[in-house]
């Protein structure tokens, strides 16, 4: 079977052809701040994505019309059940109202669309962002208006999960986890034998990273609703992706904060920061597994750092081990689910109800 998964991140487009799960091609396309900011909403992007990835493709000696499902990464939807599901039109208007924000993975359902239809083939997305498995005392905020919620990078944190267990020779589901994925976003994952039940980091709620601020002083965040300063849209534009490293120094980009922190001595207090912050983010989400952790798992871009896997392992290496599995397994994962309802061992789930198709 041949399957192409599509994942749109906040800074690149990453796209992978399989034979069944063999790699036979795989393209990450950045995209330039100029590029992005040239587009008033994320859905904008949609033909910029779909043009870059048809061209990696035809470069690469790909038709367009020979694929038998294609994968797309899941965006900002409901809470939902982990799991595979066919892109239906609920789906798609859920994403384009964007009632829980604007996120470039929210453009995966529509390339995956895209490309099946080239192929006649069914497109699916595998593991949202939006996959909700918190537990019920991790809903609870303090505040009965407001119930937490789950956004999370489940597909690669699960994925990651599933690599380490099988490194410890034991399954994803008999093992507990504290997963980081240090990408453009950063979400830490509490995962208790097969389900990731405490999340920090895309709300405003952990971490900051390299476009989202991390835990903020809410009275300040009130202060700024009533300021004037911002628009609702702005706030939440500004909250998805427009502070963090970037607000301080200009760049989303590890590299470059890593090289200029070596001379200049705010971008390396941001840097600190950076790293405190995940390390204790990592330490919370330890707790919440009542410090009961096989390993911790540090994975994403930014995990190809050694600098900066070295400074975090520094400060949780109390916590025991630590696996460092970086970049993303998420291509191999968004084409493993799609492989699995075509090869009849999962069935496929209908948004938003999560019943089976
Ligand atoms: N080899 C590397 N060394 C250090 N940082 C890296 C490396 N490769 C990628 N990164 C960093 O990882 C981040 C992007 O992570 P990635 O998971 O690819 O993001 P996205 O969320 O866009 O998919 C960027 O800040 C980039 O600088
Ligand atoms: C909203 C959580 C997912 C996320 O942060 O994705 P990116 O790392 O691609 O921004």
């Amino acid at each position: 079977m041949k399957i192409l998964a599509v994942n749109p991140g906040s800074t690149s487009t990453k796209i992978a052809v399989f034979e069944d799960l063999r790699p036979l091609f795989e393209a990450g396309v950045e995209l330039t701040d100029v590029r992005r900011s040239a587009f008033a909403a994320v859905l904008d992007q949609l033909e910029m994505r779909c043009a870059l990835i048809s061209r990696a493709l035809s470069e690469a000696g790909f038709a367009e019309d020979a694929f038998d499902a294609v994968a797309g990464r899941g965006g900002l939807l409901a809470p939902m059940p982990s799991g595979t599901y066919l892109v239906n039109d609920a789906m798609k208007d859920y994403l384009t109202e964007a009632p829980r924000g604007e996120h470039a993975s929210n453009l995966g359902a529509f390339i995956a669309e895209r490309f099946a239809g080239r192929s006649g083939c069914r497109a699916y997305i595998v593991d949202p962002v939006s996959v909700d498995e918190l537990s019920d005392v991790a809903r609870i905020s303090g505040a009965p208006e407001i119930e937490r919620g789950s956004l999370v990078h489940a597909l690669n944190q699960k994925a990651m999960g599933r690599k380490a267990a099988a490194a410890f020779g034991k399954r994803y589901e008999d093992c507990r986890f504290v997963v980081a994925h240090l990408g453009t976003g950063v979400t830490i994952g509490a995962h208790d034998r097969g389900r990731i039940v405490d999340v920090i980091g895309a709300k405003a709620d952990g971490p900051f990273s390299a476009e989202r601020a991390g835990g903020l002083p809410v009275d300040a965040v009130v202060e700024l609703c009533y300021s004037g300063k911002y628009t609702l849209a702005e706030l939440r534009r500004k909250l998805l992706s427009g502070w963090g490293i970037v607000s301080y120094l200009g760049t989303r980009d590890l590299r470059e904060v890593l090289k200029t922190a070596e001379g200049d001595a705010r971008a390396k207090l941001v840097l600190d920061a950076y790293v405190y912050q995940i390390a204790k983010g990592i330490g919370e989400l330890a707790a919440a597994l009542d410090g009961k952790l096989d390993a911790v798992i540090l994975t994403g871009g930014m995990a190809h750092s050694r600098e900066l896997v070295e400074l975090v392992g520094r400060k949780i290496k109390f916590l025991g081990k630590t696996v460092v599995l970086p970049g993303e397994n998420e291509l191999e994962s968004l084409a493993a689910g799609a492989l699995r309802v075509l090869r009849g061992e999962e069935r496929a789930k209908i948004y938003p109800t999560g019943e089976y198709a």
